[in-house]
């Protein structure tokens, strides 16, 4: 299967081009970065510290999806929602991991995705949506005597803020309680807020060093407390995941999955 990389000399995407290099049944089908990157015209395998293949990071999506039976895209919100035009244009998979999507973005990838197989996750981790999975368990069982607060630390690159799988398992949460997120999130607090509302989802972020991901979701009662967490030791496990979301697309009928289709997490 050949599966291409946008944004290749991120920080992700050099982690996907070397995991597809050594995943059997996978070959690179290319790579794209940013129009005016220095990464442009370089040795896509070279720029991950690999030894040189002789194929070139171009600025070129057009081309790369028309090559690639799957493209994977950890690049920015309004990058995707262009490659999602691409990918239905083309027929061609698209994974999407990247995080920050506005509502008019998701629209973009639900339109794209009547065209070809997309599967956009906000963590392509096992374990994460795994926990997800937990989170939306724990909170039916709890109900809303338990107050959720969401916390989460990554990297002081990071753009968006809550990151995607905060957002994520802030959904697993509510969908557990039966209610929308949008009506109990609490994204910001600062001043006189007054008392915490009754069946809010909080949630608290944290940006420094090299942190790679930490979640943790803390279900607090009266006399107790209950948490579960995940963390990120090294990026790789996210190209892990969408690797096997290429695979697995590959084939499949048109149509917007998750990583929970793709792990088979019900
Ligand atoms: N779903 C998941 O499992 C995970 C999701 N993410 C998400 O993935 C995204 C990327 O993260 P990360 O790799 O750390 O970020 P980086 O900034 O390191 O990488 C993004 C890359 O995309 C490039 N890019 C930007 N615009 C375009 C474009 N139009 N065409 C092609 N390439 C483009 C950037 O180029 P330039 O730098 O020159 O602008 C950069 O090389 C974020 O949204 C992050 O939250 C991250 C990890 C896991
Ligand atoms: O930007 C990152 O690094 C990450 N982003 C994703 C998110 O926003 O949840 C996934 C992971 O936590 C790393």
């Amino acid at each position: 299967m050949k599966i291409g990389v946008v944004g290749c000399a991120g920080r992700m995407g050099q982690m996907l081009v070397r995991r597809i290099l050594v995943t059997a049944g996978c070959e690179l089908a290319g790579g794209t970065d940013r129009a005016g990157s220095e990464a442009i015209g370089r040795d896509i395998a070279g720029i991950t510290g690999l030894d040189p293949i002789g194929m070139l990071v171009t600025d070129d999506p057009v081309q790369l999806f028309a090559d690639a039976d799957a493209v994977i895209d950890f690049t920015s919100p309004n990058a995707t929602e262009r490659h999602a035009a691409l990918a239905a244009q083309a027929k061609t998979v698209h994974i999407v991991g990247t995080t920050g999507l506005n509502p008019g973005q998701i629209d973009a990838l639900r339109k794209a995705a009547q065209h070809t197989a997309i599967v956009h996750a906000p963590n392509m981790s096992l374990g994460v949506n795994l926990l997800m999975v937990l989170v939306e368990q724990v909170s039916r069982t709890l109900g809303p005597d338990f107050d959720i607060e969401i916390v989460e630390m990554h990297h002081r690159h990071k753009v968006d803020a809550p990151s995607g799988t905060s957002l994520g398992l802030g959904r697993a949460a509510a969908a557990g309680r039966g209610v929308d997120l949008d009506a109990v999130a609490a994204r910001v607090r600062d001043g006189h807020t007054g008392e915490r509302r009754r069946g809010d989802i909080g949630f608290a972020v944290m940006r420094g060093g090299d942190v790679v991901g930490d979640h943790s979701v803390v279900f607090a009662g009266e006399g107790e407390r209950i948490e579960l967490g995940h963390r990120a030791g090294d990026r790789g496990i996210y190209a892990v995941g969408a690797v096997r979301a290429a695979l697995w697309a590959h084939g499949k009928p048109p149509g917007l999955y998750s990583m929970r289709d793709v792990l088979a997490l019900g």
